[in-house]
């Protein structure tokens, strides 16, 4: 069953169309790079995605469920990177976590060895009770990815996690995400408008205004492109040759 299956949805503020029956799948165990440029729509298919935005036309189902009428039952199996940073500064990385536990009904104990156990991962459980005031941009990403995964959820959605970020942070939240694709089976669905964030092993979307222009495997992207390399099959599938470079 796909963790996440997206069907024929169109998105418009007011009179402006701005996603057009974008389609996608994204497996179990699969790294997916949502690759597109600004203004192309990641970030309001994420708020689709999300339920922030109800989607009026097509259709979302995560691991079956669908996500206007499951509400619940889709919701509870996804994690969320936004865009926008969203700890609070003056709690330490432990309050932040407890918190966002607290939301998902985790009880106390749980809350405290789960938040222990992903700080642990991204290398920060030493720092819990510092604020999140004097980390790093790319610490602090490490403690939202951290934070998403303490419910357990089965599909990840990342909204340019690296943007800010130094090429070490990049390369160490990259390498963290697809890790948990390759070892524990999570669905993620990475949206960026940097190809070399695809790797050969990534399936890859890419969106242009609004559209769903190629969507497979590096090979096919290429093949659908006509080119020897993702850089230039994305230039030809978009005719875009400046946005989505690094
Ligand atoms: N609240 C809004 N009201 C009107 N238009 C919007 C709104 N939010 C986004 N748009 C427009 O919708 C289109 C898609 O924007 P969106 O932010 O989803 O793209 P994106 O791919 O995430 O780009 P970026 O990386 O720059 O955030 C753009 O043309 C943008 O100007």
């Amino acid at each position: 069953m796909p963790a996440l299956e997206v069907s024929g949805l169109s998105h418009a503020y007011g009179a402006r169309r701005v996603l057009h029956e974008v389609s996608l799948r994204v497996m179990p165990g699969e790294f997916t790079v949502l690759l597109g440029p600004n203004g192309a729509g990641k970030s309001t298919l994420f708020a689709l995605l999300t339920r922030l935005f109800d989607a009026r036309q097509g259709s979302i189902r995560i691991f079956g469920a669908e996500l206007r009428r499951q509400p619940g039952l889709a919701l509870a199996q996804l994690g969320v990177v936004f865009q926008q940073p969203t700890l609070d500064p003056d709690l330490s990385l432990r309050q932040n976590l407890a918190y966002s536990a607290a939301l998902h009904g985790l009880g106390r104990a749980e809350a405290r060895a789960r938040t222990s156990e992903e700080l642990a991962r991204v290398e920060l459980a030493h720092r819990a009770e510092e604020v999140v005031r004097g980390l790093s941009g790319g610490q602090r990403r490490r403690v939202e990815i951290a934070r998403a995964l303490l419910p357990r959820p089965r599909l990840l959605l990342l909204d340019e996690p690296t943007v800010g970020l130094d090429a070490a942070s990049r390369a160490f939240v990259l390498d963290h995400v697809r890790r948990l694709c390759q070892e524990e089976g999570l669905a993620v669905l990475w949206a960026t408008h940097l190809i070399d964030e695809v790797d050969a092993a990534a399936r890859v979307v890419v969106l242009h205004q609004g559209h769903v222009r190629a969507a497979g495997t590096v090979a096919e992207i290429l093949a659908a492109g006509g080119a020897g390399t993702l850089r230039e099959a994305f230039a030809r599938l978009t005719g875009e040759t400046r946005e989505a470079g690094p």
